[in-house]
């Protein structure tokens, strides 16, 4: 935390960090999977952009789906929260394939936290099935499948995120 003047630093502001290995991570995914694969069949994946792409790539090869599409949303700067821009919506092929209001089609992103980004995705494809690694509570009405759930106060660290440092130990 900074001095009493300033702004707490991002860290302190996202709450405890939750770090994610690539091994972990796999895991969660197939785990999803497993629960996916009750659900479907599905005709094609849709990835929100960018966090989606990891474990859209992972549940694909899982249901043997190659049909990938995007759905192109930011809205964060690291921990702090913007507006959200959609770069770019679903294709006209993948929409056709869903008859328009996405029925058969799975949305995949990393997590979902205020719900925002997946609100909007849900606008564009209702009748989507929508799966996500990690749920936190404030987002999870949105979600029809998840793996994990953490507090609303817990930032996630996914791998590609972040690197192996060094950590003091707890008794100096
Ligand atoms: O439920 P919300 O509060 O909307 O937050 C969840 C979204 O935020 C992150 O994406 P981000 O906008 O950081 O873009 P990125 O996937 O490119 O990292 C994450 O990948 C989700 O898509
Ligand atoms: O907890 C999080 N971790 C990484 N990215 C995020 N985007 C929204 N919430 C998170
Ligand atoms: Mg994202």
């Amino acid at each position: 935390m900074a001095d009493n003047n300033s702004e707490p630093s991002a860290e302190a502001k996202a709450g405890r960090p939750f770090p994610v290995s690539w091994d972990q991570f796999h895991r969660d995914c197939r785990a999803l999977t497993w629960r996916l694969n009750e659900v479907g069949p599905f005709h094609a994946v849709v990835a929100i952009t960018r966090g989606g792409l990891v474990p859209a790539a992972i549940v694909a090869r899982e249901l043997g789906l190659r049909v990938i599409d995007t759905v192109c949303i930011a809205s964060y700067d690291h921990t702090s929260q913007g507006d959200l821009q959609v770069l770019k919506g679903v294709s006209a092929d993948v929409a056709r394939l869903g008859g328009g209001t996405g029925k058969g089609l799975l949305i995949v992103d990393d997590l979902v936290d205020t719900g925002a980004t997946g609100r909007m995705v849900r606008q564009m494809l209702p009748d989507a099935h929508f799966a996500t690694v990690y749920a936190k509570p404030k987002g999870k009405p949105l979600v029809d499948t998840f793996i994990t759930e953490v507090s609303q106060d817990t930032w996630i660290h996914f791998p590609w995120d972040t690197a192996l440092s060094y950590q003091p130990p707890i008794r100096p």
